[in-house]
């Protein structure tokens, strides 16, 4: 279970993350919802300790994070998937599966990986470039599975993407879900968000306004998408 309380962080002296308090429980999917500028990359950047300016307190699996850095986060299980997917498009999908270190005993062997995401056997010596939108995504995620990640922090991985391929997200997230990997992902597709979490936490100008189900999101879905500017 990864658990943030009383997360603060600033740039410089503007304070763009305000007393954030957030569970995610292990196995579940959850989303960050919020307007340009709420703060949500800022808080996926301060779990994985890429911005330096913060304060509070994060846990993960009853340890505290907060005061590791960020090389050694992989080596507890948690992986970033950067809004850009962060991939090599001049290496093939095997080169991209087999690069990154292996940080601790729950990486993924490539047979796993293959059985589980057959399209990336079929595509494994194509360049990353002839992949469409959402198998980039899906070899992004697999990836961090590769390494070793439990937890998967996603920066909105259905952004651009055309319906067909934000589908497509949904059921790579399902699955690894089903492997018992947890994920906190960024999404302002509130539809997909219901389709796709258990939970979701609306994040307005750093703080946590709201913690909703999906009941509640599908219930107040036009407030929320008026509030959102979506
Ligand atoms: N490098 C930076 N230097 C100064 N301010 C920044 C920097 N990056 C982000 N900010 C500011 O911090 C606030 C939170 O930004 P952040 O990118 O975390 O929001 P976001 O919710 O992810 O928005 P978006 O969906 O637009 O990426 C915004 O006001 C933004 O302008």
């Amino acid at each position: 279970m990864l658990r943030v309380r009383d997360l603060n962080a600033w740039y410089g002296e503007a304070r763009v993350l305000r007393d954030v308090s957030l569970d995610v429980e292990t196995g579940t999917i959850v989303t960050l919802v919020g307007r340009n500028g709420a703060g949500k990359t800022t808080l996926l950047r301060c779990l994985m300790g890429l911005h330096r300016q913060q304060r509070g307190d994060i846990t993960y699996d009853d340890h505290p994070i907060h005061r590791l850095a960020p090389h050694k986060r992989p080596k507890r299980g948690i992986g970033w998937v950067p809004d850009d997917r962060g991939i090599y498009t001049s290496l093939t999908v095997e080169e991209n599966l087999t690069l990154p270190p292996r940080s601790n005993d729950d990486a993924w062997p490539l047979g796993r990986v293959y059985e589980t995401f057959p399209v990336l056997r079929e595509r494994r010596r194509y360049p990353g470039t002839r992949l469409s939108g959402g198998e980039q995504q899906m070899l992004a995620i697999a990836r961090m599975l590769r390494t070793g990640a439990r937890l998967l922090l996603c920066d909105e991985p259905t952004e651009g993407l055309a319906p067909i391929l934000v589908r497509q997200i949904a059921e790579i997230l399902h699955t690894v879900r089903e492997h018992g990997v947890t994920v906190l992902l960024i999404e302002q597709n509130l539809q997909f968000a219901t389709t796709v979490a258990d939970r979701h936490y609306l994040l307005a100008e750093g703080r946590i306004a709201e913690s909703l189900d999906n009941s509640e999101v599908e219930a107040r879905q036009h407030e929320l998408l008026e509030y959102l500017g979506i």
